[in-house]
């Protein structure tokens, strides 16, 4: 089967660049993105390409390549599905914050709704692609709900979890390490669904790179995927406090045992904590499972991740606090970066978040700067937590669109993100602008310790 004409539900980090790819890849197939978000939509389809709602190095230039030639962005949801032969839902699965499994269980409404609409709308057959992170045997319930209408319409439900990183997102969709894609391998109809997106995928991706399982092993490998990641950050991260407190330096350490091929060296920097929309919400949702079918010790294994994480996001506050003689109270405090990770303008549970709550906590007066994060943004960050009103935090906290501005008169300094442009800051000139003693905390182990201890600045970083 050819395909023609794909539909996406869902115009966010995920479906926005995975589609411009596919569209650039097979300029024959049209692509066409959908969401219930007005505004998203238009600034998808803003004239000017670099106004795009998501920032990803690369992604533009996609963009405009192939919109209007066959990747469209529109909010005419039901026109989109009606026309598809293959529909992708892309739609967030945050975690649950009401109800049975609140604040563990991942919400599966949106999820719910789109399968009910593509249920209403369809009159010729679709195949169905669970591109959203999902728990295993959510592709049970959504063949459930569209097969309930009784108009003979048929479905084929693949599961294609998406393993791209933000900042990353174009070189990660364009070399995967792999495409995975889950369906019905018992059936001819389930394996030439399956056959059809391995086609897509292939414009581009070596066949060798593309995996296909059972939709069982897809849905649950996505998670997987996430929760082994996020453990080796909470491990090293783990290691980073005795490292202070016995004169190793996490650095050294990771070095040395990522040299163990068995190990590997990635992903093994220590921080300020996990930030990002996906790792906390995939490991409570696995963790959720585990503990619904009862297997507590798996449960509690994972659950230990998120919980070294929190650990990690209120040790470097409160060291900052204890730092600075035990007191921020009316202290100026600069935090450069606001985002989870470089290169994204992303801050979906950032470590900045939960490092300013704290500070506030604490009555310390706080000025961000982040080179992608609009003010709005920040604000909007803070006031969701709801730990004081959004008046406090306005008045609490000021953002400024340049890093030496944030630092004029600081008692101190946080790197928060590990943006590049911090790096070449001129640290001398920070320096000279701020209180003393000049209090340095960085939260990436991005900068070179020695040269700042030389200039003045009392420095402290994770793992050092
Ligand atoms: N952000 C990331 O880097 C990654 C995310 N994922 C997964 O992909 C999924 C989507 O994540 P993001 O793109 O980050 O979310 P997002 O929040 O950026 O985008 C989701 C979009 O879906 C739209 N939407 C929701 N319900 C809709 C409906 N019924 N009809 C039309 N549009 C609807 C929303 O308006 C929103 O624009 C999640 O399940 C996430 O776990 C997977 C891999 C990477
Ligand atoms: O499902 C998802 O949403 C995605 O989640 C992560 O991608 P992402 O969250 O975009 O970014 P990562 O590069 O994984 O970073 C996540 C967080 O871990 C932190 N991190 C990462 C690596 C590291 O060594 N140390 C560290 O603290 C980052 O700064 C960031 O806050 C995974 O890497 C993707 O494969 C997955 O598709």
């Amino acid at each position: 089967m050819k395909i023609k004409n794909i539909c996406c539900i869902g115009a966010g980090y995920v479906g926005g660049p995975t589609m411009a790819v596919i569209a650039q890849k097979c300029p024959k197939v049209k692509v066409t993105v959908v969401d219930i978000n007005e505004k998203r939509i238009k600034q998808w389809n803003d004239e000017n390409v670099e106004n795009i709602p998501i920032y990803e190095p690369g992604l533009s230039e996609i963009v405009k390549e192939a919109r209007g030639r066959n990747l469209f962005f529109s909010t005419e949801v039901d026109k989109a599905i009606d026309e598809a032969d293959m529909i992708f839902i892309s739609v967030n699965t945050p975690t649950k914050t009401y109800g049975i499994g609140k604040g563990m269980a991942a919400d599966l409404k949106w999820i719910e709704l789109c399968a009910r609409q593509i249920a209403e709308v369809s009159k010729s057959d679709k195949i169905v692609v669970e591109k959203s992170t999902l728990p295993v045997r959510t592709a049970a319930a959504l063949k459930e709900i569209l097969d309930s209408t009784g108009n003979g319409v048929k479905y084929q439900i693949l599961s294609n979890p998406e393993f791209l990183a933000e900042g990353t997102a174009v070189d990660d969709l364009k070399n995967p390490d792999r495409v995975l894609i889950g369906g019905d391998i018992e059936t001819e109809e389930g394996k030439e669904a399956m056959d059809a997106l391995v086609n897509i995928y292939a414009s581009w991706v070596p066949r060798e790179k593309i995996l296909t399982t059972n939709v069982w092993s897809s849905e649950l490998s996505k998670l997987t995927a996430n929760a082994f990641l996020a453990q080796r950050v909470s491990s090293i991260n783990a290691i980073s406090e005795l490292c202070e407190k016995t004169g190793a330096d996490v650095n050294e350490v990771a070095k040395a045992v990522g040299m163990d091929t068995r190990v590997g060296p990635k992903f093994l920097n220590a921080s300020v904590g996990f930030g990002g929309s996906c790792f906390q919400k995939d490991i409570l949702n696995l963790v959720y499972i585990a503990r619904s079918f009862n297997l507590k010790e798996v449960a509690d294994y994972w659950e230990q991740v998120i919980i070294m994480n929190d650990h990690q996001k209120r040790r470097f506050a409160a060291n900052m606090v204890r730092t600075m003689y035990n007191t921020v109270s009316g202290k100026k405090i600069a935090m450069l970066g606001w985002a989870f990770k470089k290169d994204t303008n992303d801050t979906r549970e950032s470590a900045s978040i939960y490092v300013a709550d704290y500070l506030l906590n604490e009555q310390a007066e706080i000025i961000v700067y982040d080179p992608k994060v609009t003010e709005e943004q920040i604000y909007s960050d803070l006031d969701y937590l709801g730990s004081r009103s959004g008046d406090a935090n306005r008045q609490a906290v000021t953002v400024v669109n340049d890093p030496m501005e944030a630092c004029e008169g600081a008692h101190a300094v946080a790197v928060l993100t590990e943006w590049d442009e911090f790096k070449d800051l001129d640290w001398k000139m920070v320096y000279d602008q701020m209180l003393k003693p000049a209090f340095l905390f960085d939260g990436r182990r991005l900068l070179e310790p020695s040269t700042k201890r030389e200039i003045g600045f009392e420095f402290y970083a994770i793992g050092n």
